[in-house]
């Protein structure tokens, strides 16, 4: 049986892709960054997964104003970086795990939850500045560590989906992978967030206690969590800060939502501010 055995959360900063493919990284401005994912990249060494399962949102690159899916799965062999605007980003080609991908599919829409089957696509920052932080860079002819199947979240063009209907989701996902026919050990990353906002007057806002807070929440309440409004995200991080209910699909499909084996270890945390216009927070939840 497959088995989804720890969380990651992190934000997804294009900048931070730009500092580390431009090799700035030891810059003073990105250094004390680039350190609170040392040990990241040290856990993932130790625990590397054989699947990784990728929750972040697409921007406008894969999907546009024509045609939006609240919940996509990628079912492909593999994702090509995509080209926002100033060229690929010089990282590997994503490999999928269209087995395990399918399956999920088929589970997770069985269970009521209407997703769009995405056979093709390319990922842009939302899915590889997370790989890079907790990856490291690659070396020329090395791939990721492991497949990734991708799942693009609408956080972009309203209505986005309620941070309820996203933890009840990461349950429908567990229940998948556990009747995946296969021993795999399976980690779902929660990406984007956490308090920022792009545009308008509120440009540049950040909200480190609302953040702080979220984190804790998110560790030791995630039901209660789940059920915060998406406007209180708004409101509080800012108009990109209700990115976070994409953090509530990797809580769910923890072990505890729904037994009681007890709350994930925390194996990291780490919060800065700032990268570029955005707080940046990070946890790694491994089951017990
Ligand atoms: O802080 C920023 O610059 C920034 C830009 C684009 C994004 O998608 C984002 O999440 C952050």
């Amino acid at each position: 049986m497959a088995r989804i055995t720890a969380s990651v959360y992190t934000s997804h900063v294009p900048a931070i892709g730009a500092a580390l493919d431009l090799g700035r990284d030891q810059d003073d401005y990105w250094r004390p960054l680039f350190q609170g994912y040392e040990p990241s990249k040290q856990w993932m060494k130790d625990n590397k997964p054989d699947v990784i399962f990728l929750v972040y949102n697409d921007h406008a690159t894969a999907f546009s104003l024509d045609m939006i899916p609240t919940f996509a799965i990628g079912t492909a062999d593999s994702y090509t970086p995509a080209d926002e605007g100033w060229g690929p980003r010089p990282v590997p080609t994503v490999v999928g795990h269209p087995e395990l991908a399918s399956h999920i599919a088929q589970s997770v829409i069985q269970q009521d939850f209407d997703l769009t089957i995405v056979n093709k696509m390319d990922v842009d920052h939302g899915l590889t500045v997370p790989l890079s932080l907790m990856c490291g860079q690659p070396g020329p002819g090395q791939g990721w560590p492991c497949p990734v199947i991708p799942f693009a979240v609408n956080v972009v063009q309203y209505p986005v989906p309620s941070g309820q209907r996203c933890f009840n989701l990461g349950r429908a996902i567990r229940n998948a992978v556990e009747s995946f026919d296969e021993d795999l050990n399976v980690h779902i990353w929660g990406t984007g967030g956490m308090s920022h906002q792009l545009q308008g007057a509120r440009a540049g806002l950040i909200n480190k206690e609302w953040d702080l807070n979220f984190l804790d929440r998110l560790v030791d309440n995630p039901h209660g969590l789940a059920k915060m409004p998406h406007i209180d995200y708004v409101r509080e991080a800012g108009s990109e800060g209700i990115e976070l209910v994409m953090w509530l699909i990797a809580r769910g499909a923890m072990s505890d939502i729904d037994s009681p084996a007890p709350v994930p270890r925390v194996a990291h945390r780490f919060y800065h501010v700032p990268a570029s216009n955005t707080a940046v927070g990070h946890l790694i939840l491994e089951n017990q």
